[in-house]
């Protein structure tokens, strides 16, 4: 069973955007940092406790089990890091969302839960620092997509519109309702 997963930097609206794609299509929802937080604890912990490539073999575990279940899968922004998971990607259809910097600058300090689960933006300068890193996977982010969506300007119910069509519109003929 395929799953639609998206994929792109911190506070692109992934899980947000992730958890109504579901409602509207019908499907499960999973976001794979909840379920990290649930099996080990919060993000930010673990990153302190036991260091990021503990964290990313936790997400390849979950991102994996995920996708294996199908429905509407929202990554964690550094998954495409991990080559299983560059490579369990391709059997799904993979959205990519993006985001402006100028875009992101008022997201993150409207965030409730930037410190909990996006230790990557700790500290000063967390816009300068969310750039580098977007800079450095952004060439990982295209090639795993199978269509991009910027959410930088609007409403998130006209993105959850737009990749709802989108799904529709592409979905496998072995998938359509008989
Ligand atoms: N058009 C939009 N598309 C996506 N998110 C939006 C939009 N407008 C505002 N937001 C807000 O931006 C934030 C995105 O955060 P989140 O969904 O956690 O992103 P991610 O999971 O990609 O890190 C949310 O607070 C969401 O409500
Ligand atoms: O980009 C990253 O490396 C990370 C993104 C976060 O998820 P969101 O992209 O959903 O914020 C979370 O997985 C963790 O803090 C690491
Ligand atoms: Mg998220």
């Amino acid at each position: 069973m395929s799953a639609l997963v998206l994929i792109g930097p911190m506070g692109a609206g992934k899980t947000s955007v992730g958890r109504k794609l579901a409602k509207r299509l019908g499907l499960s929802f999973t976001d794979t940092d909840a379920e990290i937080v649930r099996e080990h604890g919060p993000i930010a912990q673990i990153f302190a406790t036991h260091g990021e490539p503990h964290f990313r073999e936790l997400e390849r575990q979950a991102v994996c089990a995920a996708l294996s279940g199908g429905g509407v899968v929202a990554l964690g922004g550094g998954a495409v890091t991990h080559p299983d998971i560059r490579d369990a990607l391709a059997a799904h259809r993979v959205v990519l969302l993006t985001v402006e910097p100028e875009t992101i600058a008022a997201r993150l300090r409207a965030a409730s839960r930037p410190v909990t689960s996006r230790p990557l933006l700790h500290g000063d300068d967390a816009l300068a620092r969310w750039q580098e890193i977007y800079q450095a996977r952004r060439e990982m982010y295209e090639a795993a997509a199978d269509a991009t969506f910027d959410t930088s300007h609007g409403p998130i119910q006209d993105i959850v519109d737009a990749v709802a069509q989108w799904a529709v519109d592409t979905e496998p003929p072995e998938e359509q309702q008989v």
